[in-house]
């Protein structure tokens, strides 16, 4: 239990966390015949953690078992962004490249410190305050650079594989909305969790998730999608805490979870939190205006005004806080509103602010935060913690690809309106290439037009039937005009004519030409027994080298280099994404 909410606790209370707890023991009794327990192994010496999803090896002093909370302090948390320009740099910037201007070098968040234990942690505030800014630092999810301060995990520094093995649910319902809840729980577990856990205890892990969040009537219907109607909004939410809780996080973020949820579903959605936390884990997460009935279910809370933290405590201490510094919580006032009001004048007078930063900073509260925190603080011990570690190695490649393959194929089947439109198109295209091509006269004119034309038809549509047509179209109206199909190679400015050699248009076509001309007769229109063009000549004509088996074949060679660079730039970026905000 939090141990802000420890402090203040009434007898009642006591008794409901009991009957809660004795609730929750029971029904784990009755669930313990598919509990699985993919707790690392851990001995006195050693602790062996399985990353899940990460490629590096890694380690971390939380284990994916949510057997026991995970406590979370931060220590003087600064964080900035945009960049610092230098004077000297200043200097060289020209006024007419204002568009590159590097973005506004700013402080967003203010001396953040705190802890957060098993519970209900809320991150409150007026929208830009920094709420989630905070929480994405604390998940690591946040660009490093720019930050300042500690952040510990039981006391240690969190490891690089942190964000990995904790849980974050992120404000957008991120789902496949043609598979079914149960289908979407299983995917994660499948790619997520360690290739020791079989496929036996996932499903019966899903089984209990499915069961805990109380999905079980709708685990076999689909998500749903814009076409087709799924589950409920709060259902969506469950589902996708489901997809985080399969790791069984110690640690469980959420961004704003109740957004976009009516007020029954946005308390369903957080009486389940509520219930996770009773059974062992810190939650953590940011949230707007949340009423009473959501409120009364945190066990600690920050507020934030314009990055700075002005209360950092449990819930039932806010209005006596408040009193003390002249601000007066009407009766039936729920004090979310009223805290907000506060803030909201602050955000607008600077020394409203100051007032309410000064009077935490002076609090006994604050005093309380900064002692429990550093009491946490067990950095010494780390170089000791990190030379015991036992590194285990990932889940491999091919079975991600397997797994995200599946979903894919699923998913395709299962919208059929998009895989029949794909067809039609196909068959649509065949058909009318199969018209165009259909009885070409052998003839000079307009024999070799036509299969020029035809040809040239075959190649536009292969080309430009790809799922990054906006970006590469500049690139493949400039390989198209270099194909030799529009102008003569030989006509073209000297200074251009190297587009040629990376035009995917000029090998595919040749390919064709080659095929379509070669060793082919061409008569006289009137007189078909006159045949004064072979297929040579059109091809000599237009340039296309035809004497061996190797010219036709160097522009599949030609294709396959560009295809393989094309696939090796597209991994590098991949690689390069920012996973971070
Ligand atoms: N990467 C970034 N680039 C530019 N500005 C940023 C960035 N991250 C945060 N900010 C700015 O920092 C401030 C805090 O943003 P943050 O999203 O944390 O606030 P918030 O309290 O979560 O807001 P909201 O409730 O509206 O979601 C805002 O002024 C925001 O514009």
């Amino acid at each position: 239990m939090n141990s802000f909410s420890s402090l203040n606790n009434d007898v009642t209370k006591q008794w409901d966390l009991e009957t809660l707890n004795n609730e929750t023991i029971e029904r784990e009794t009755l669930l313990s015949s598919i509990s699985i327990n993919t707790t690392t192994e851990q001995d006195d010496t050693a602790q062996n953690i399985i990353v899940p999803n990460h490629r590096t090896a890694s380690v971390s002093r939380v284990s994916i078992s949510a057997d026991a909370a995970a406590t979370l302090s931060f220590h003087d948390i600064n964080y900035f962004i945009g960049d610092k320009i230098e004077p000297s740099k200043h200097r060289l910037n020209f006024p007419s490249r204002s568009c590159l201007k590097s973005q506004e070098y700013k402080q967003i968040l203010f001396n953040i410190s705190g802890i957060f234990s098993n519970g209900m942690n809320a991150i409150l505030g007026p929208t830009g305050c920094g709420k989630s800014s905070l929480l994405d630092i604390l998940a690591d999810r946040k660009d490093q650079h720019g930050l300042s301060g500690r952040i510990l995990v039981d006391g240690l520094p969190r490891h690089p594989s942190f964000k990995y093995i904790v849980g974050y649910v992120v404000q957008e319902d991120i789902f496949t909305g043609t598979l079914t809840v149960r289908e979407n729980l299983l995917f994660s577990a499948n790619l997520r969790l360690p290739k020791t856990v079989s496929t036996l205890e996932k499903n019966a892990r899903v089984l209990r998730i499915i069961t805990e969040l109380g999905l079980e009537s709708c685990a076999d219907t689909r998500m749903g999608t814009d076409f087709l109607r799924g589950v409920s909004g709060g259902e969506k939410k469950r589902t996708c805490i489901g997809m985080e809780l399969v790791l069984s996080p110690k640690i469980l973020f959420l961004d704003e979870p109740t957004t976009g949820l009516d007020a029954s579903t946005a308390n369903n959605v957080m009486s389940y939190l509520k219930k996770l936390s009773d059974e062992g884990r810190t939650i953590v997460f940011s949230i707007h205006q949340p009423r009473y009935s959501i409120f009364k279910l945190f066990d600690s809370v920050i507020f934030m005004c314009k990055g700075e933290c002005v209360y950092h405590g449990p819930i039932n201490n806010i209005e006596t806080y408040f009193s003390t510094l002249g601000y007066q919580c009407k009766l039936h006032d729920n004090p979310t509103d009223f805290v907000l009001d506060i803030l909201i004048d602050a955000h607008r007078t600077p020394e409203t602010l100051t007032k309410l930063n000064d009077a935490y900073k002076q609090s006994s509260m604050h005093i309380d935060v900064l002692a429990r925190a550093q009491q946490e603080d067990n950095t010494e011990n780390q170089e000791l913690f990190q030379s015991t570690i036992v590194v285990e190695a990932a889940q491999a490649l091919r079975t991600e690809i397997f797994y995200v393959s599946q979903r894919t194929l699923r998913n395709a089947l299962r919208n059929p309106a998009m895989a029949l439109a794909q067809v039609v198109v196909s068959i649509m295209i065949g058909f009318l290439v199969g018209l165009v091509f259909y009885d070409l006269k052998k003839t000079t004119d307009p024999g070799i037009q036509d299969r020029l034309g035809t040809i040239f038809f075959i190649v536009v549509n292969q080309i430009f039937s790809t799922v990054a047509l906006i970006i590469v179209v500049l690139i493949y109206v400039g390989m198209m005009v270099f194909s030799g199909f529009l102008i003569k190679l030989t006509s073209m400015f000297n200074w251009l004519s190297w587009i040629q050699w990376i035009s995917a248009f000029r090998y595919a076509s040749n390919v064709l030409t080659i095929n379509e001309f070669q060793g082919l007769k061409l008569c006289l229109p009137n007189q078909t027994d006159v045949c004064p063009v072979m297929g040579e000549d059109v091809l000599n004509d237009r340039g296309i080298d035809h004497g061996t088996a190797w010219d036709l074949w160097k522009n599949f060679f030609a294709l396959t280099m560009m295809t393989t660079i094309v696939f090796v730039l597209a991994y590098i970026r991949l690689l390069r994404i920012k996973k971070t905000k």
